[in-house]
């Protein structure tokens, strides 16, 4: 699948070479030539007539390779293997499914650094980071490996002697939509609970970020999935349309924007055909001033810095009780000027390369507007030459800590998808509440406090779909996430989401004669 351009030793497993302290590839060296679609099976070229679209490596801006997005033609294809996988899937028993998807998360897991090398390669995020996505991804599969053979309907006794029972049945071919933070843990997450439950899927990756999903479905492949029940299609808005509107298609799960959320449940709406939706967020952590203030600085960083802060969960809205916001402050800019950024393949880079030039942009953009809108740069916020030469053309930014903000500063109000912070004071208790809930999403929210009384009165009265308190951005697989508002439909990961996967038939017995009226 690579061309390794620089030359490397003969591959050993990925651990021995990392304790011989050799990568098994660098910034800078991979070239993909393979196609990247799949279906039925195999990994197939795009149409023959297509304009391809270049895909960077965000790390060095070199090309790393071409898309081929998919059209009616191919979309049609990948479908149709999913229908017919279905048909053998949905027929066999959980355990029979569960038995696949571990061995599926047994693949997973001894590729957990090939994969990982490959999404710091396409995403520009620190091989640290990858490497924890790849174990989220792997676990989901175990979770709901272990969920697939508890499915099960109620037996509901009637008069007479008749009854009624509940069968939970699959949907069919579901569409997975893809955003790029994320790539190979979002069809994890997509794909686990689809097929545990019985359905196949067709996944689109972001167009930015095409490369770990076909490795996904080559490792359900190699897992013996029957062909064609996971499939990947590359390609932007239109080939995204052409899946959602699909007859054949039973559902969508879409992870991006809210604007493409909403074209996605207009075009699903035509077929009433059930959406989840995790989209943005503009997320409020609350610092009050008893908190750990060790803890808390660790908390901020964490829910804004992960991923080059490419992260719909971050708690970007800072909220910090007055009394503490100096000592806080200055800790919080002290340990972001000390965040390592630079190769994310090396082990000591903490923060790597944006995902393309032109986010890294629009996310400069935002502290500049910021600055006109009367913020404080209080660190950060400026684009960043690695001194590697071979970095150069990579997409780095210094993490950014805006001080004196208010409310209705644009950095305030608005997903900027980037490592900036907007550090806000408050006064009491009443008074956060009310800010952090003035917004029209509503996808994640945190309290700092000692206070237990007060840590669970404050997470009653936040409307947001993920609450933390005492910490921020963990999301163990077990447990749902998803938004409030604006910020989606539907969960993922948690039991619950058997339910967005799944439908109920009801069947009724009758055990005696039919009581006719006529
Ligand atoms: N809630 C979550 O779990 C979650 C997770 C990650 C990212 N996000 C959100 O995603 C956004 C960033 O990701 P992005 O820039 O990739 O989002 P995006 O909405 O631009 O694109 C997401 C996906 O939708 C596809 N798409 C675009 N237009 C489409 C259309 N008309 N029909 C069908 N598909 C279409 C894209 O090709 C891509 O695969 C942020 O707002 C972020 O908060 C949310
Ligand atoms: C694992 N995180 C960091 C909470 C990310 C969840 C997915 C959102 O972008």
């Amino acid at each position: 699948m690579l061309r390794r351009l620089a030359s490397l030793p003969l591959r050993r497993p990925a651990a021995a070479l990392l304790a011989a302290g050799v990568r098994c590839i660098s910034s800078g060296s991979v070239e993909i030539t393979l196609p990247l679609n799949f279906w039925a099976g195999k990994r197939r070229t795009g149409p023959e007539k297509c304009s391809k679209d270049i895909v960077y490596e965000p790390a060095t801006g070199r090309v790393l390779c071409q898309l081929e997005p998919c059209g009616a033609v191919e979309v049609d294809q990948a479908v149709k293997a999913a229908k017919l996988a279905f048909g053998y899937w949905s027929k066999m028993s959980g355990m029979e499914r569960a038995r696949v998807m571990i061995e599926a998360a047994h693949i997973i897991e001894s590729k957990r650094e090939e994969i990982a090398e490959m999404e710091v390669v396409n995403n520009g995020k620190s091989i640290t980071e990858a490497r924890l996505d790849v174990d989220s991804a792997r676990l989901c599969i175990e979770y709901y490996a272990g969920l697939a053979s508890t499915l099960a309907g109620q037996h509901v006794q009637l008069p007479g002697g008749s009854f009624a029972y509940t069968r939970r049945e699959p949907l069919g071919v579901c569409v997975g939509i893809g955003a790029w933070n994320y790539p190979f843990q979002i069809a994890a997450w997509k794909s686990a609970p689809a097929l545990a439950c019985g359905n196949s899927m067709v996944f689109k990756p972001s167009p930015v970020t095409p490369v770990t999903a076909v490795m996904l479905a080559e490792i359900y492949a190699k897992a013996g999935v029957p062909e064609g029940l996971f499939n990947v299609v590359q390609g932007g808005q239109e080939t995204g349309s052409l899946l959602c509107q699909h007859p054949d298609v039973a559902k969508v799960s879409f992870t991006g924007s809210v604007p493409t959320g909403q074209k996605i449940m207009e075009m699903a709406s035509k077929g009433v055909k059930p959406v989840t939706l995790e989209l943005g967020g503009k997320s409020p952590l609350l610092i009050f001033k008893d908190s750990d203030l060790e803890n808390a600085v660790r908390g901020a960083l964490m829910a804004n810095f992960l991923s080059q802060g490419q992260v719909c969960s971050n708690g970007t809205r800072v909220f910090v009780q007055k009394d503490i916001l100096p000592e806080f402050v200055k800790e919080v800019v002290k340990r972001t000027q000390a965040i390592e950024i630079g190769d994310p393949l090396l082990e000591s880079t903490r923060m790597g390369a944006l995902v393309s030039q032109p986010h890294l942009d629009k996310v400069l953009s935002f502290v500049d507007r910021a600055k006109k809108e009367g913020a404080t740069v209080l660190c950060g916020g400026e684009s960043y030459v690695p001194s590697d030469p071979k970095l150069r053309g990579g997409y780095y930014m210094t993490p950014c800590v805006l001080g004196n903000c208010t409310d209705d500063m644009t950095c305030v109000k608005e997903e900027i998808f980037g490592p900036v912070m907007s550090v806000l004071p408050f006064e009491t208790e009443d008074e956060v509440l009310q800010r952090a809930n003035d917004t029209s999403l509503g996808l994640a929210a945190g309290v700092f406090t000692r206070d237990v009384r007060r840590a669970h009165r404050v997470v009653e009265h936040l409307k947001a779909g993920s609450c933390f308190i005492n910490n921020y951005n963990i999301t163990p697989v077990e447990v749902p996430f998803g938004g409030f508002k604006m910020s989606g439909i539907g969960r993922e990961n948690g039991q619950v989401t058997i339910e967005f996967y799944s439908q109920l038939k009801t069947v009724f017995v009758e055990m005696g004669d039919v009581d006719s009226l006529f």
